[in-house]
């Protein structure tokens, strides 16, 4: 059997929802979302722009702005290091700044807004083991530079000693991920880690981040657009849609048999991705979501029925009466009538 589907979670997500207070009325972001990650697995969340990924990583990592007025529900059960079951969106504050950057690491899309430019990398790594593993100076300079050939960052020892601006782009988004790692956590969130990189950087970053995973066994949340990374380096897809869940599987079978008309329709958008599933990211190729005809309806005002059902062929009456329910049949669950009527017949 395999060792990780029948591992228990790491991270349980049931009923996430979270809005936003904004002066054109409230905008519900992210609605009734769940899904599990258990150890070394790495789950990808996929969906177009402004689908909710990244509110519900943010959401998850306790990182809305004070300003933001985000008004949250439900429930994230993660398993600390000790075994202690704490929901995060229950914690307080101060244990919240405790599993950030230690148990729970980050990284960003832009390193350049991550990174503090006026702290040299090496100082950037040490302040965060100092705090979290009580390291004193010298030791966690000598582990900030560990993190950093780890990382496969060439000089390693010069390097250590460099400001942001000094590195490349690729090189920078490497010292996220040593900077995320440095306290070996046991959940990494990544929201779109490598899409501003070009393609070749971007594989690399995407082996690094592997093969960090394979050696350590932690779990990973992998926010992205681009189906060809999906489909090369996740276990499990959970495809987004106007805030919502709509279908989530295992990697191959999504793939292989997508279920609800929106994953149905991006993944015939990308043939080529679709049938070549193991292919790797190419130079040159960026098989990135394209639009599917029609517009995300507005989350000010959601229709009561499917969200999806206003650019959906297969639409019929009853799709606009209520929110189809996200049905189960086997490990994999569609939000969508037809689905629910065909586990039925
Ligand atoms: N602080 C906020 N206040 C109000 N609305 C917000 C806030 N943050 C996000 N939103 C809205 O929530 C929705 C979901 O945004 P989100 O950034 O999660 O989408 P996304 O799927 O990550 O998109 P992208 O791929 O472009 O990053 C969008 O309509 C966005 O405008």
């Amino acid at each position: 059997m395999n060792p990780i589907a029948s591992a228990s979670p790491r991270l349980e997500v049931q009923g996430l929802s979270t809005s936003f207070a904004t002066e054109a009325g409230r905008i519900q972001s992210v609605a009734d979302v769940s899904f599990a990650i258990r150890p070394g697995e790495t789950l990808a969340l996929v969906g177009e722009s402004g689908s909710g990924k990244s509110v519900t990583s943010l959401t998850l990592m306790g990182l809305h702005a004070k300003t933001s007025h985000a008004q949250v529900e439900g429930q994230a059960w993660f398993v600390r290091r000790d075994g202690r079951r704490v929901n995060l969106l229950d914690l307080p504050e101060s244990e919240k700044r405790a599993l950030r950057g230690n148990e729970l690491g980050m990284i960003f899309q832009e390193p350049m807004t991550s990174l503090n430019p006026v702290l040299t990398i090496g100082e950037q790594i040490a302040e965060s083991v100092r705090l979290h593993l009580k390291l004193d100076r010298k030791a966690a300079h000598a582990h900030a530079q560990r993190m950093l050939e780890l990382v496969e960052i060439p000089a390693a020892a010069q390097r250590v000693n460099e400001y942001p601006h000094q590195l490349s782009g690729g090189m920078r988004q490497r010292v996220m991920i040593a900077l995320a790692m440095a306290c070996n956590p046991t959940l990494l969130i990544a929201d779109e880690p490598t899409t501003a990189l070009d393609v070749t950087i971007q594989a690399q970053i995407l082996a690094l981040m592997g093969r960090l995973q394979k050696e350590t066994g932690m779990s990973m949340l992998f926010v992205t657009h681009n189906l060809g990374v999906v489909a090369q380096y996740a276990d499990a897809v959970a495809v987004m849609y106007a805030g919502r869940i709509v279908e989530s599987a295992p990697v191959h079978d999504l793939f292989a048999r997508p279920a609800h008309p929106y994953t149905r329709g991006l993944l015939a958008c990308l043939p080529g991705v679709a049938r070549r599933r193991a292919s790797p990211v190419l130079p040159g190729r960026r098989p990135q979501l394209v639009a599917i005809p029609g517009q995300v309806s507005s989350p000010f005002a959601p229709p009561p029925g499917c969200a999806f059902a206003p650019r959906c062929t297969h639409r019929r009456e009853a799709c606009d009466a209520r929110m189809p329910m996200l049905d189960a049949g086997g490990d994999r669950r569609v939000r969508c009538i037809g689905f629910t009527e065909e586990l039925a017949a």
